[in-house]
Formats: C-alpha cells, structure tokens, sequence
C-alpha cells in the first residue's frame, strides 16, 4: 500500500509494542524503513520479539527498553537513553491496561490500576518527548491509540473510559499548543481488534466474541493490518496536515450503538461473580 521507504529515517517509540496491535504497528513500521524501539514491563516478551521480528529481514533493528510508564522517574531515564544517539521522531502511545467490572465493586486500587498506566503514563511519556522536541526545536508526532467510548463513554469499562477521554483530551490540548512548533498530536479510536491482551481480560465468554462481530455493521472485527496501514499515514509525513484529529476504525460500531460494553447488562450475577480476580 505504501512505498517501502515511507518511514525510513524515523526513529519511532511504541509502549507496549511487545504485544498485540503495539507489536502489528512497530513491525509495519519498521517494514517501512522505521528504527523502531518498543518498551513494557515484561522485559521477556519484548526481547522475544525483537529477537523474533529482527531475524525475519533486514530491515532496520528493532530495540527495545523495560519501562513501566507508570514511573515518571523510569519514563525519564528511558526517554534519555532513546535520546542519546539523536532525537526520537514519533512516539505511538499505544500501552493500555484494561478489565470489564461492575463499577460499584471497583476497590480504589483497581481504578489507579488502569489510570496509572492509561492517564498517568501516557502523559508522562509525552511529556516527556514534547519537552525535548521542544528544547531541541525539533518535529515531533505523537499517535494515541484511544478507544470509540473515549466520547461516548460505556458501562462496565469505567475507569479506561475515563483514562482514555483523558488521553483524547491532551491530544487536542497539545495539538493547539505544539502545533507551532512543528509537533502533531491524532489519535485512533479502534473497535474490537482481536488480541490475547484484550480478550483475555474482556471477553470472559467465547460467545461474547461472536457478540462483538454480530453487532457490528461489517459484521466483523478488524484485522490488524488494517489498523497498522493508517498507523503508518498518520506517523508519516504525508499526513502533515492532520492534528488534533481522532480517526475511528470499528466498522462503524459506536454508530451503530455507543457504549462498547453495555451489552454486558446481559451477564448474570454469577456471572461477574466468576471473572472476578482471585485474592493473591
Ligand atoms: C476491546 C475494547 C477496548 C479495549 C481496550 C484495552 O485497553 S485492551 C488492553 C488490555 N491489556 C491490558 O490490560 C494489559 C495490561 N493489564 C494489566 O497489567 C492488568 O490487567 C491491570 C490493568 C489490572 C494492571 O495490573 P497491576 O499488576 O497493576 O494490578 P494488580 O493485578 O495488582 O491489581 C490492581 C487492582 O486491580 C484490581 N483488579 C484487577 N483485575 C480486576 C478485575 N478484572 N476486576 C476488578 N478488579 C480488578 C485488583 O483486584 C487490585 O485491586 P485490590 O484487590 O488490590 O483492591
Ligand atoms: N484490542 C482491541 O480491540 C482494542 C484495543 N485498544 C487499545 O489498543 C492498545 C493495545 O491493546 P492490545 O494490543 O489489545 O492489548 P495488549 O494487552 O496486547 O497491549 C497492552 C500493552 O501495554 C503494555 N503495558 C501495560 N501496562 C504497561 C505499563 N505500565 N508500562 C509499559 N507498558 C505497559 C503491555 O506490556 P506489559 O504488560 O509487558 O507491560 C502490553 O504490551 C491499547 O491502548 C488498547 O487500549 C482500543 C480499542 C480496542
């Protein structure tokens, strides 16, 4: 779809590109021609993909750094390493934590769980990218990868409701003003993308599944490829005039019905007695 060199010369942070659509982005971008560095907390499964992604060709290296965004302090001390041989160009914040809960049986716990990662470690991570490009009169790009119930809201998914609203909100903030410096802020909101982090922690019944596909107007979820296609405009040049711009890829599920998980009102109480977390 692209010309292979469409992103050569970038140098491009994705958090939580270990896994699922982070892992599907940085490996088309790095196809296209992108130095692509991938953080998480699972120092395992990011070196098992490197290893993986990296024997396949020889497109440039793909590299990555153990951060938990949660930690503003280890936030700093990764986006200096990424800096010391020269200015990241793009920063996909792509890493999320999520669950499906009834709201009233959420402990205070369970709502930092998601928002520390989500609304804390995104703004940590991009802050502290913007105030480099800042500092160092550079062009920067940040893509977030947000969710249809970022506007809409849904139930049983509250506190990613509330994180994700947050991460569209800096996006449009910072749009305005960084804009005259040269740095662009969109976003995606996504439907269901199958992934084994998704599903596992928000499809507890395979029939739920089917739910997502039956409901949706294309009567399908989305293949990753298709996400990672626009991935790559919007981090590319050739989209240079887009900013402050939320671009959803659902097959044209919040229209069909907003509110991702309201169907959930289905379940039963044993039910949601049965996914909750056993005690550690
Ligand atoms: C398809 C649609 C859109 C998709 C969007 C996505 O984002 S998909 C992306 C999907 N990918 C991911 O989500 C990947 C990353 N996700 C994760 O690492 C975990 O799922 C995490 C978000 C819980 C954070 O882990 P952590 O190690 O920081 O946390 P912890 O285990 O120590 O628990 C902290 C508190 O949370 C509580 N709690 C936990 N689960 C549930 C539950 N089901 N119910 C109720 N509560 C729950 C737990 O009991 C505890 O509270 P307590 O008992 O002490 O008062
Ligand atoms: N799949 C879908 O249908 C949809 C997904 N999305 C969004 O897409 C994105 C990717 O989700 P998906 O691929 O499905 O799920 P995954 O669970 O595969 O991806 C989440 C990634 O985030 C990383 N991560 C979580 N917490 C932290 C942290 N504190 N610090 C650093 N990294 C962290 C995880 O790695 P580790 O645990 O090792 O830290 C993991 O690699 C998320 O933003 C999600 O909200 C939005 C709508 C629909």
């Amino acid at each position: 779809m692209y010309k292979d060199d469409l992103l050569a010369g970038k140098k491009v942070l994705v958090t939580g590109g270990g896994t699922g659509l982070g892992r599907s982005m940085a490996e088309h971008f790095r196809r296209l021609g992108a130095a692509v560095v991938i953080c998480g907390r699972r120092q395992d499964v990011l070196a098992q993909t490197c290893e993986e992604v990296n024997a396949r060709d020889d497109a440039p290296e793909m590299t990555w750094k153990g951060c938990d965004i949660r930690d503003a302090q280890a936030v700093h001390d990764m986006v200096e390493a990424i800096w010391s041989d020269g200015p990241l160009d793009v920063l996909v914040n792509n890493a999320a934590g999520n669950f499906i809960s009834r709201s009233h049986e959420l402990s205070s716990r369970a709502v930092d769980a998601v928002l520390g990662i989500v609304l804390h470690g995104t703004s940590y991570v991009t802050l502290a990218c913007g105030k480099r490009w800042l500092a160092g009169e550079h062009a920067g790009n940040v893509l977030s990868i947000v969710t249809s119930y970022a506007w809409t809201g849904s139930a049983y998914v509250l506190p990613s409701a509330m994180a994700k609203a947050g991460v569209l909100a800096m996006t449009r903030s910072l749009a305005v003003e960084w804009g005259p410096h040269g740095i662009r802020l969109n976003a995606i909101a996504p439907g269901p993308f199958p992934t084994k982090g998704a599903w596992e922690r928000l499809v507890p019944r395979p029939e739920l599944a089917e739910r997502f596909e039956q409901k949706n107007p294309l009567r399908r979820a989305g293949r990753h490829e298709e996400l990672t296609n626009l991935a790559c405009y919007l981090i590319s040049d050739q989209s240079g005039y887009v900013n402050g711009e939320v671009v959803t890829i659902d097959g044209g599920e919040w229209l069909q019905g907003a509110g991702q998980f309201n169907f959930l009102s289905e379940m039963t109480d044993g039910d949601w007695e049965a996914i909750k977390p056993k005690k550690k």
